[in-house]
């Protein structure tokens, strides 16, 4: 099926509606058709290498082009291409991948629910946590905390757990029952406070959230350990351990959404275990299979799981794919890769430190970026107007995407969340591939400040 970039390109602007697009502006230009990817390398229909700052959408983990993935999933399909885990059945891969889910896991965490994506995952775990309460004669703690800029998918669950308010604008969300505090973005919360000052302060605005609703009605607090879509919003450390803190006092579950952090992307197999505290539940997705195939997982701590199997009866809740065996078989191959390779430690002790390193002393040095910041393999920096008074530019998003469309133009794919400028690479990048990606990074951030800010020529 050899086909062209125009080709493709107009049977997509004919039939394809993009996610999170305005397909009228993006057929205006056309689409970039992706056809291959090597490492951290991907390839476009003409021919172009690109570098792959963002690991597809941060979960490509284990590198692209990995043929003993693709070996096991072709192997599966021939043996078993699919079977469900409803009505009294199993398969080998699930059972083989829940025991090694259980391994990687922090201690406590022995069960798992088999989702496809971030997005059910989290609804899965809204419906879990209710029913949990329910079952343990607590129905009326229904009410579930999220923060604003948090992103926490696209189903009606996820889309209301996240506080994306023009999200919300489209579709008459959040669902009732779900309410939202400011999130701990300390570089424009901050103010004269300490790091560690803020980090307990931020953390008590749930508490005030809690007392305004009553504990009897709150089910959970639920947050990303660092917040990815948002910008990658990286808490104070005092922030977490404050937040459980909290939670305990008023016996609220504490949720973590691991889909970004979890699988070695901060340099730990989950995000939260930077900070030293223990969820109740967390929710995966991405770098669980990274990215071969769609699938998520619930893991659920030992009080949640003993609750719902002693008292919780049939729980009501599961999809066609919960558990399918192909993507169960990659997932498990991923998972031992990333353990096995020592590729999670590696993150931890040498291409992460080599990363954040490089990371500000290349961006420390422009005049109209701030923040510079990052843990592992997930960093950012924040465009702003004027660093002295920390002020950020009007409009917040515009210049973002115009450093970010620079990127594009120079075959480097990294993100723009608003004026925030984000990149979290496959967790297999070396650190010669560090230094291209920095390198291209920073002749792009040089040509945004001269031409985009101040209006010199190209
Ligand atoms: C923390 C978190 N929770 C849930 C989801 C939803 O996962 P699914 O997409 O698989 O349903 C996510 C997803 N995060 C996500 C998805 C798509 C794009 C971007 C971006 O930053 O542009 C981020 C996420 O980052």
């Amino acid at each position: 099926m050899k086909q062209n970039t125009e080709a493709w390109r107009a049977l997509d602007a004919a039939h394809h509606l993009h996610p999170f697009s305005d397909t009228k502006g993006l057929n205006a230009q056309g689409a970039r058709v992706i056809t291959r990817a090597e490492g951290i390398y991907l390839w476009d229909s003409e021919g172009n290498q690109i570098i792959d700052g963002m690991a597809g959408l941060w979960c490509v983990n284990i590198g692209y082009g990995r043929k003993d993935l693709a070996e096991v999933a072709k192997r599966q399909m021939e043996e078993l291409a699919y079977y469900n885990t409803f009505f009294k059945t199993t398969n080998p891969q699930v059972a083989e991948l829940s025991k090694l889910l259980a391994e990687v896991a922090p201690e406590g965490f022995e069960h798992v629910f088999y989702t496809n994506s971030g997005s059910e995952s989290v609804d899965t775990m809204i419906r879990m946590v209710r029913h949990y309460w329910s079952s343990v004669g607590k129905p009326e703690k229904k009410v579930l905390i999220g923060r604003w800029n948090g992103y926490h998918g696209s189903t009606i669950g996820g889309a209301s757990m996240g506080g994306m308010t023009y999200m919300h604008e489209q579709g008459d969300l959040p669902i009732p029952g779900i309410v939202h505090v400011e999130q701990p973005w300390y570089y424009k919360h901050g103010k004269d406070m300490t790091p560690e000052e803020f980090g307990l302060a931020a953390a008590r605005w749930i508490e005030d959230k809690i007392l305004e609703v009553g504990a009897d009605k709150v089910a959970a607090f639920v947050g990303e350990p660092i917040q990815g879509a948002g910008g990658v919003i990286i808490p104070p450390a005092t922030y977490w351990p404050e937040v459980e803190r909290i939670c305990r006092k008023y016996d609220i579950l504490m949720v973590c959404d691991e889909v970004i952090c979890g699988f070695g992307r901060t340099g730990q197999w989950f995000g939260h275990e930077l900070y030293g505290v223990k969820p109740d539940l967390f929710t995966t997705a991405k770098g669980l299979s990274s990215g071969y195939l769609p699938i998520g997982a619930v893991f659920v701590g030992e009080r949640v799981a003993q609750g719902l199997i002693e008292h919780g009866g049939d729980f009501n809740h599961g999809f066609t794919y919960s558990g399918h065996p192909v993507c169960c078989a990659v997932a498990r191959a991923n998972v031992t890769a990333l353990r096995d390779e020592g590729i999670v430690a590696r993150v931890r002790e040498e291409t992460g430190p080599y990363m954040q390193a490089k990371w500000r002393e290349t961006f420390g040095q422009f005049d109209h970026v701030d923040d510079v910041r990052g843990v592992g393999l997930i960093q950012a920096f924040t465009l702003v107007k004027d660093k002295q008074k920390r002020e950020l530019f009007d409009n917040w998003g515009t210049m973002g995407l115009a450093c970010r469309d620079i990127f594009f133009r120079e075959n480097l794919i990294m993100r723009a969340c608003g004026d925030h400028i984000v990149a979290a690479p496959p967790l297999v990048i070396s650190k010669r591939e560090i230094d291209e990606m920095l390198g291209r990074a920073a002749r792009c951030v040089e040509e945004f400040e001269r031409v985009v800010v101040r209006g010199q020529p190209g």
